[in-house]
């Protein structure tokens, strides 16, 4: 079977004068069915189209940004593809991995575990890789205009995704991110988890690490990050401060917004996800 044949269209609903649809499909990556969903906007039949990745945050599934950020209409109107995965395998058979809501399913921290037992299925790097080569091939999208952004655990997915695999996404942003996970309380659970316990391994997964060693603009055009003050994660797990200080220290262009009242949730995310779609869309081309 080739993997066209093994995606599934599982539900369809007309928006915007577009298409929301959710499929499933036999990952080779984690070895197991994963599900995503996925927004078509209009006109684009005989086109190809930029196509902009969504990362979520603990807790998600590729339902929620679909279902709660209303992005649709400013993807309509910019005549952008969305594509949402899962944020992690589900069903995976890994004693405890439904016990925490920061720990194993729904929690896959966008890395390739490499800790038992962990490493056979949790492999999110790769399935996000695999998704958007699934996604050229058979969506109406640009090869050369694919960007990625996302919200908490998925703005770290989306910042260290771009940042190791710079020739495979041309623009990036995030909301409220774990910008500097080997420090924080999710981020260490996490990677001591599925990377083990020695830490060296770790910084490859850390945004501000890597914008560190790179030591250079890896995104002459900038990086958006938008973080709400009233953000109950914000001391204790973001660190924002940090991949500022990294991005000055660097000479990485990064416009990093503080809203005074904005909380952890999709009320914040909703507020500012068009200035997102139009960052991406300008710099896409
Ligand atoms: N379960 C956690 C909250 C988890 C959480 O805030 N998840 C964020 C991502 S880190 C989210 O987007 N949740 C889904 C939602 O707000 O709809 C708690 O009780 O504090």
């Amino acid at each position: 079977m080739t993997e066209l044949a093994q995606l599934n269209v599982l539900s369809e609903h007309a928006c915007f004068g577009g298409v929301q649809r959710f499929y499933q499909h036999a990952s080779s990556a984690i070895g197991l069915p994963m599900r995503f969903s996925v927004y078509l906007p209009p006109g684009a039949e005989g086109k190809r189209l930029p196509v902009l990745f969504y990362l979520a945050g603990l807790t998600c599934t590729e339902e929620t940004f679909m279902i709660k950020a209303g992005a649709q209409r400013a993807a309509s109107e910019l005549g952008i593809i969305l594509v949402a995965p899962d944020t992690s395998p589900r069903g995976a058979g890994v004693p405890g991995e439904t016990d925490s809501w920061d720990f194993g399913a729904g929690a896959g921290f966008y890395l390739d575990a490499t800790a038992e037992p962990w490493s056979r299925h949790y492999r999110m790097e790769s399935y996000i890789l695999e998704l958007r080569e699934l996604v050229l091939a058979t969506l109406p999208a640009d090869p050369q205009r694919v960007g990625i952004f996302g919200h908490s655990m998925g703005g770290h997915g989306a910042l260290t995704l771009a940042l190791r695999h710079p020739e495979l996404f041309r623009s990036v942003s995030a909301f409220a991110p774990i910008a500097a996970p080997t420090r924080c309380p999710w981020g260490r659970k996490a990677f001591g988890g599925y990377l083990g316990a020695d830490q060296s391994a770790w910084r490859a997964h850390d945004a501000t690490e890597l914008i560190k060693d790179a030591g250079r603009a890896v995104f002459p055009d900038g990086i958006l990050v938008d973080q709400g003050l009233a953000d109950k994660f914000l001391a204790e797990q973001l660190y924002p401060e940090a991949l500022e200080e990294a991005c000055r220290a660097a000479g990485q262009p990064l416009e990093l917004r503080r809203h005074a009242g904005y909380d952890h949730g999709y009320y914040f995310i909703s507020s500012f996800v068009e200035d997102h779609l139009r960052f991406h869309s300008l710099n896409l081309g």
